[in-house]
């Protein structure tokens, strides 16, 4: 089957920059899927979609939408996707309703089906009872709801979703999630760029995590937690003794059985300890606290759980800011 996206050895180089911002980058995502795309500030990932979207040019290597390579033919493969943007570009001088007939009018569809076709999507989007005021009155998350609504006016087989849930309410949140799940079901290919992990892990069929431009990681969310350092972690609240640090307790603990490696993940006084294991975390629990209590650190919290998305990008992209 032809891959909904495939990205071939990309590229990208920005004028007068040092650095690719997209570096080699190949990955495909098949059709039907809900496909994540994550990494740090500036890892590449909204140059990555500007190229597939014919925003921005590539410096070299391929990629290609519903089998169409963008690069070479960017007004058939336009006809094939569609782009969410994080901001709003909607046109504020027409009415919510009005804006999804425009935009299917762009597209060639015929004036009685883009009618239709604009009722059908306000009223999936809970939109109808306000299709027809104006667009400033919408709040964020109403907004973010019309441009996926007339996304889908064209019928696209891709859609792009940059950050679709950021800045929404819970209640808005979840909505999308539901929204973008019912389009997954009738055939439509999802991708999405995301900094939120829960969303990732709860949305995605898979997710690719870019840092520097490269791939790191490309799996399903249960798959990368899994592969994480053993599955279980156990996080101690932990201030050591007078003399005694962190860094220090860290490498006693290392030496529990069970315990597959440990780091700081909050340091300083009242730090935090997050231990990577290898089997239940209420089996390491009793001589952890052993360990501690033999070098009078005061533990003042405890919890257990497993590693999550999160951790697994923090363990792939590391602790520093961008
Ligand atoms: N128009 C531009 N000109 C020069 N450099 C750019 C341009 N756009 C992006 N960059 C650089 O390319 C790199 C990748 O940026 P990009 O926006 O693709 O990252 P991102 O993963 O989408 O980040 P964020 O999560 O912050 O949106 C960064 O170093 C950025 O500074």
């Amino acid at each position: 089957m032809t891959p909904a996206v495939e990205v071939r050895d990309l590229v990208k180089r920005y004028p007068k920059r040092d650095v690719n911002a997209v570096d080699g980058l190949t990955f495909t995502v098949e059709p039907g899927e809900i496909f994540g795309l994550l990494g740090p500030n500036g890892a590449g990932k909204s140059t990555t979609i500007g190229v597939l979207t014919t925003r921005v040019k590539a410096t070299s290597g391929a990629a290609s939408v519903a089998g169409i390579d963008v690069i070479r033919d960017p007004v058939g493969g336009k006809r094939h996707f569609a782009v969410v943007p994080q901001q709003s570009n909607l046109d504020r001088s027409l009415t919510p309703r009005q804006n999804l007939a425009f935009h299917a009018a762009y597209h060639g569809v015929p004036r009685a089906e883009r009618n239709a076709k604009a009722a059908a999507m306000l009223e999936e989007f809970g939109l109808l009872e306000q299709a027809d005021v104006k667009v400033d009155w919408y709040s964020g998350g109403m907004a973010q709801r019309l441009m996926i609504a007339r996304a889908m006016m064209h019928e696209p087989k891709v859609l792009f979703l940059d950050e679709p849930t950021t800045g929404l309410d819970p209640q808005s949140r979840l909505f999308m999630w539901e929204r973008v799940r019912d389009l997954r079901s009738r055939g439509v290919t999802v991708v999405l760029t995301t900094h939120d992990m829960d969303e990732a892990a709860e949305m995605a069929d898979r997710v690719g995590i870019v840092d520097h431009g490269r791939l790191l990681a490309l799996d399903t969310p249960a798959e990368l937690t899994r592969r994480l350092a053993g599955q279980a972690v156990l996080d101690l609240s932990v201030t050591p003794a007078d003399g005694d640090d962190t860094d220090k307790l860290i490498v006693a603990l290392g030496d529990v059985a069970g315990v597959e490696r440990g780091e700081s993940v909050a340091p300083g006084p009242g730090g935090s300890i997050r231990l990577y294991l290898t089997v239940e975390p209420a089996a390491v629990l009793g001589p952890a606290i052993t360990v501690l209590s033999g070098r009078s650190a005061i533990v003042t919290n405890v919890h257990m759980g497993t590693a999550s998305l999160e951790d697994v990008f923090i363990d792939l992209t590391g602790r520093g800011l961008r």
